[in-house]
């Protein structure tokens, strides 16, 4: 059987938000990413904003795969052992996370770029059409 997991207190958890010592906190299990930030694929920010939050709801509204779900166990090193009033001192960290924009494959982006593409367009036709009448 797996050995029991340690039990961290919100007041711990809390302490470990720099790069290079950050817990995250994802459903009430700690996971430690100093060794993972540099590789996550979503970057380093969206990671380090959560540190000395809950990042529940940021994880799960940023959907990562089974993959990811699959590997982070690898990762966690403990559980929270919750306490009333731990809400307040895991506040939601705001949505820093919500500016991510998936480069090249973001549809939005791609829509105006091809708005843009199509008005360009538009003007050299035009202005090879008013060439053509003189
Ligand atoms: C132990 C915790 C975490 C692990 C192991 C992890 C792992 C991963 C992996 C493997 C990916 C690649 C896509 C996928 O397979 O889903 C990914 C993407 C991403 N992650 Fe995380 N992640 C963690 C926590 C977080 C947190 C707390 C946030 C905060 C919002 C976050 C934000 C993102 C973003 C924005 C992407 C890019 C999504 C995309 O471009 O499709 N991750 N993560």
């Amino acid at each position: 059987m797996a050995s029991p997991m340690k039990k961290f207190a919100a007041s711990e958890v809390v302490l470990h938000k720099q790069k290079e010592n950050l817990y995250l906190l994802i459903h009430d299990k700690v996971y430690d990413v100093s060794k993972f930030i540099d590789q996550h694929p979503g970057g380093q920010s969206v990671q380090l904003d959560q540190g000395g939050f809950d990042a529940t709801e940021a994880f799960e509204e940023v959907g990562h795969s089974d993959a990811a779900i699959e590997f982070m166990k690898t990762l966690q090193i403990g559980v929270l052992d919750r306490q009333p009033g731990d809400e307040k001192i895991l506040v939601s960290s705001g949505s820093a996370y919500k500016n991510y924009t998936k480069a090249p494959s973001n549809p939005s982006q791609w829509g105006s770029l091809r708005f843009l593409f199509a008005f360009v367009v538009a003007i050299a036709v035009f202005a090879a059409w008013t060439g053509v009448q003189r």
